[in-house]
């Protein structure tokens, strides 16, 4: 590789830097002549932590410093949390990696219970994702939500000094810091679809810097672009990165992905699930099926709900 130097964009939050490190541990190794450097930054969104993210702008919170840097030649790359990327990236960047997916599922943690269903009526259940609190109203109507900002290390924190009997994490971030003993329990994709993209890595570059996507192509994982990309096609169809409790969660076995989807109004009065299953042989044909089954629900009054929550 020509790259005598590659510097990676990252948010500065313990995950973040793991993630960042993991793609320049991947990197170095890949390259051992060339020199992978971390360059740690705040974001917004690491910034205002007293307000529910879904109030100050959402998800591109995260990342739009790690743009700046790009665009200004300060960092080459930046890696994310598929999760936290918005279905529409700003002109001039692309997303051309998507690596192996850790455990995309949700995890129960909690200091005296071991799920959700030994929860007694009225415990509060911590989370700040409107897709879990929709998840909660429909399943376990009896607990009670409650929000829960920071990163990580603040939400046990916050667990622990009593303030919710439980609260939902994704179990990625936990295995990733070495937290899997938190978790009590994982819940099945039938309980709580996971949201799209996670558990997934993807590495963002300018679009005129060729070289940089070419050389993070390596880090690419076909199944798990394949099952991510149906997700977010889902996604952007309804909404993109307007705030509504939607999940997207894809599997794909035999050249075939199987994209599973719901898309509800945050107290769960409203709630349109459907799945579809195809083959697939490019990217193109995984997010066709993730668009046909947004039409799908949209059919089914889909619609209504983005309409009453002002995305359409
Ligand atoms: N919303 C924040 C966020 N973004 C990605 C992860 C976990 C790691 C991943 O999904 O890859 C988390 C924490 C959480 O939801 O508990």
């Amino acid at each position: 590789m020509s790259h005598a130097r590659l510097v990676i964009a990252s948010r500065e939050s313990r995950l973040a830097l793991w993630q960042a490190e993991h793609v320049r541990d991947r990197l170095r190794s890949l390259y051992p002549t060339s020199e992978v450097v971390i360059l740690g930054m705040t974001t917004k969104g690491d910034q205002i932590l007293d307000r529910p993210l879904s109030t100050i702008g959402g998800k591109g919170l995260f990342i739009k410093e790690l743009e700046v840097a790009m665009a200004e030649g300060r960092a080459d790359l930046a890696v994310h949390s598929m999760k936290d990327v918005p279905m529409e990236l700003p002109e001039g960047f692309a997303l051309p990696v998507i690596s192996a997916r850790e455990n995309p599922r949700d995890a129960f943690v909690s200091p005296r219970y071991a799920s959700l269903d030994e929860l007694p009526e009225g415990a509060v259940v911590g989370t700040s994702s409107l897709r879990r609190e929709a998840m909660l109203k429909k399943r376990y109507p009896h607990l009670k939500v409650h929000s829960l900002r920071g990163n990580l290390d603040t939400r046990l924190r916050k667990l622990d000094e009593g303030q919710y009997d439980a609260i939902l994490l994704a179990a990625a971030g936990l295995i990733r810091l070495g937290l899997e003993s938190r978790i009590r329990a994982v819940l099945a994709p039938e309980v709580s679809l996971p949201a799209p993209g996670q558990g997934a890595l993807g590495i963002e570059v300018p679009t005129g810097r060729p070289e940089i996507a070419a050389a993070v192509a390596p880090l690419n994982d076909p199944t798990t672009a394949f099952c991510v990309t149906a997700e977010r096609a889902f996604s952007r169809r309804l909404g993109g990165s307007c705030q509504i409790p939607l999940g997207g969660y894809a599997l794909m076995d035999n050249g075939q992905v199987w994209l599973r989807g719901f898309i509800a109004t945050p107290d769960a009065s409203k709630w349109i699930e459907g799945e579809i299953r195809g083959s697939v042989a490019t990217l193109a044909d995984a997010a066709k099926l993730g668009d046909a089954l947004a039409s799908e629900l949209i059919g089914r009054g889909a619609d209504a709900i983005l309409q009453a929550l002002a995305c359409a």
